[in-house]
């Protein structure tokens, strides 16, 4: 491990995801690789979206929380804006995580899809299945966490979690110039198109060989798995899992948290 790491804390009887009743096989480790590296250009001027405190704490520590509140996860792996991994190391040692949950630091590259082949560069080699998860979904429910991972333990390759959508979608052609409206071209069937969320889930090896040979700009990890010609399922995802992308998100995520804090009596 690099030195901006945590040695790993041993076994405990708490339940790693290597853990398993004598004479099973021992289940398969899950890492998780949280993609931080990105400016935020749409949330507008300020540091580094993963920075930014959400109620009164970096989105970045939320995110890696979500991760490290599910018993599946042993390691979380934070791709960190290229110049800021030595501040990313500190957050984390400042914000207690649980002792079963060991992370690591590395600067992250010009797109998500580099920060993320960064971050799986990084990984130990006991992990077979990986999580990709958005620094920029900090509130992501645990129980969506675990389903991903239940999926991919129960032998899909990649797993992406999902909600229907709310609008009605339409194809559009490229405006003719500048200025003038699009034209539509389609309306997809609505009932069958998911807005997709993060964790998304992989069986380690397929997401190695999706990074090393898919070149193409895409959007999210899974496509690329779809560009190998490999299956992706879908398991329910939360609402409040959403993207912090905008500043009306930014609004809505401090309100979820607030009510989470208020039901928590905190
Ligand atoms: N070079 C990049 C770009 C993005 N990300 C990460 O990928 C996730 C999803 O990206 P997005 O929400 O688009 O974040 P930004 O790239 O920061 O946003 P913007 O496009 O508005 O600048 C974020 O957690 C972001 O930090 C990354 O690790 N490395
Ligand atoms: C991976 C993702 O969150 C799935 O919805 C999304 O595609 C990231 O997109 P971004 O434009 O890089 O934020």
């Amino acid at each position: 491990m690099s030195d901006e790491s945590r040695p790993s804390p041993p076994e405990t009887s708490a339940g790693t995801s290597a853990e398993t009743p004598a004479g099973d096989r021992p289940r398969p480790r899950t890492a998780a690789v949280i993609p931080a590296a990105g400016r935020g250009v749409r949330l507008g001027p300020g540091a580094p979206k993963a920075l930014r405190a959400l109620g009164g704490t970096p989105m970045l520590i939320h995110a890696v929380r979500a991760m490290a509140a599910s018993r599946g996860v042993s390691l979380v792996v934070v791709v960190a804006p290229p110049d800021g991994a030595g501040e990313v190391k500190s957050l984390l040692d400042a914000h207690a995580l649980p002792e079963r949950t060991d992370f690591l630091v590395v600067p992250g590259g010009e797109t998500r899809q580099e920060s993320v082949r960064l971050g799986l560069d990084a990984l130990p080699p006991e992990y077979d299945i990986v999580l990709v998860h958005d620094a920029a979904r900090p509130l992501v429910p645990v129980d969506s966490v675990d389903a991903v991972i239940d999926a991919v333990r129960e032998g899909a390759p990649a797993v992406v979690p999902a909600v229907p959508l709310a609008d009605t979608v339409k194809q559009v052609e490229p405006a003719a110039a500048p200025g003038e409206p699009e034209p539509v071209v389609a309306t997809p069937e609505r009932a069958r198109l998911r807005a997709v969320q993060t964790p998304q889930g992989f069986d380690r090896a397929t997401l190695v060989r999706a990074h090393g040979t898919v070149t193409d700009d895409v959007t999210d990890d899974a496509s690329m798995v779809e560009r190998l010609g490999l299956a992706v399922v879908v398991v329910p995802g939360h609402e409040e899992a959403f993207k912090v992308t905008r500043p009306l998100d930014l609004v809505l995520a401090e309100a979820v948290l607030a009510r989470r804090r208020l039901n928590d009596g905190f």
